[in-house]
């Protein structure tokens, strides 16, 4: 310690004044690194968070991709359904098409024979008719009423009146002669034989030739239970509602105790919007009577059993009336029925037939669709 010697202030100033130029120099070294290193740790910094962002952006971006990708995929498999559904719908359209076009050939009246030698504007002109027609639909008009209707299922229902072949039934209706038409002075036998004969001449199936030799044997029930003809032929029309004014002989219906009933004489009277040919109660007659028999004892197709039971009703199958008590079905079988009327009237001419010769044909074709032989009528 003896070598050294305390400072002086005075020393001390001036080694301050000599070394304050260095260390300001040095403490300005300093400074400018700091600011260098710091600006490029904050730089570093400004990196770190663009890249954090950048990659949060093109995470985003993938995400976006891969779900454009899966509805780009919803999208296609979308269209393929929409293409096969128009495809389908294009289908039906056609087969809905061709069901209207396609008529059974049995229904169609192309190339038929029936017109050749007639004039059809001479058939049901009542105005021209014999007093005797307009006798007929006066009593029926006046006293087919729901209530004689109702009467007549019931005796019908509750016995039979006869057992006997179809050919046995034809020969017996042979004595009728029908007050009501207009159109034939002819046996009921002729008129049968040519209904059936014209619509075999148009190569018809063997069933609605059938229906062309039957159609009228409900009309024995003159013979049985009938209080005359008015329940047995006739046009034929429903009752229980307003009758159409396109009825023949409309005005008759004025003297019918249900002309006036408040509740028969509305549109739908006792029946609901097409609730069904079924569950209305077409006036009794031959019709009727028969198409009861050939259900229960036939094997004859819905359409035969519709031609048989619907034939007389002309308010029905010529005016088109009624329609809206009708269901669909009554409105396919009306087809039925439609294409049956024509021979049923317009083979009404004076040309008959040897009955003897053809017996054998309709006795094989009575036997095909009346596997009993004998009928309960
Ligand atoms: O089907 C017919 C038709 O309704 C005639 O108009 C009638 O006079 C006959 O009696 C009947 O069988
Ligand atoms: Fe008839």
């Amino acid at each position: 310690m003896s070598g050294m010697t305390k400072p002086t202030i005075s020393s001390l100033i001036h080694k301050e004044n000599t070394d304050s130029p260095r260390i300001s120099k040095r403490v300005g070294e300093n400074h400018g690194k700091l600011q260098s290193s710091l600006s490029s740790v904050l730089q570093n910094k400004d990196k770190g968070y663009l890249m954090e962002r950048l990659d949060e952006d093109i995470q985003t971006i993938n995400l976006l991709k891969s779900e454009l990708k899966k509805k780009q995929k919803e999208i296609s498999s979308k269209e393929k359904d929409l293409k096969k559904l128009q495809k389908l719908i294009r289908k039906r359209e056609d087969e809905g098409e061709k069901i209207v076009v396609e008529e059974p050939q049995w229904m169609s009246s192309v190339n038929s024979k029936l017109y050749d030698d007639i004039d059809i504007k001479t058939y049901r002109q009542y105005e021209l008719a014999k007093d005797k027609v307009a006798a007929f639909y006066k009593t029926q008009h006046e006293k087919q009423t729901v209530e004689y209707n109702i009467q007549a299922r019931i005796n019908f229902k509750t016995k039979i009146r006869d057992r006997m072949t179809i050919w046995e039934a034809l020969e017996k209706l042979n004595k009728l002669i029908d007050e009501s038409d207009p159109d034939t002075e002819l046996s009921q036998i002729d008129h049968a034989i040519q209904t059936a004969e014209a619509i075999r001449r148009d190569n018809k199936p063997r069933w609605f030739q059938l229906v062309g030799l039957i159609h009228d044997l409900g009309k024995l029930l003159y013979f049985y239970d009938s209080k005359g003809q008015w329940d047995v032929v006739g046009d034929t029309f429903p009752v229980g509602c307003k009758f159409s004014k396109k009825i023949i002989f409309y005005d008759y219906f004025k003297r019918n105790p249900d002309f006036k009933n408040p509740i028969y004489n509305l549109k739908y009277g006792i029946y609901s919007a097409n609730c069904g040919l079924d569950n209305v109660l077409i006036s009794w007659g031959h019709d009727e009577y028969f198409f009861s028999i050939c259900k229960n004892s036939s094997t004859l197709p819905p359409e035969a059993l519709a031609m048989i039971r619907y034939h007389s009703c002309y308010p029905l199958h010529t005016e088109l009336e009624y329609q809206y008590l009708m269901n669909d079905h009554d409105k396919q079988m009306l087809k039925a029925v439609q294409a049956f009327n024509p021979y049923d009237l317009y083979s009404k001419t004076d040309v008959t037939y040897n009955i003897e010769e053809l017996k054998p044909y309709y006795l094989e074709l009575i036997d095909e669709f009346f596997p009993s032989k004998i009928v309960d009528f």
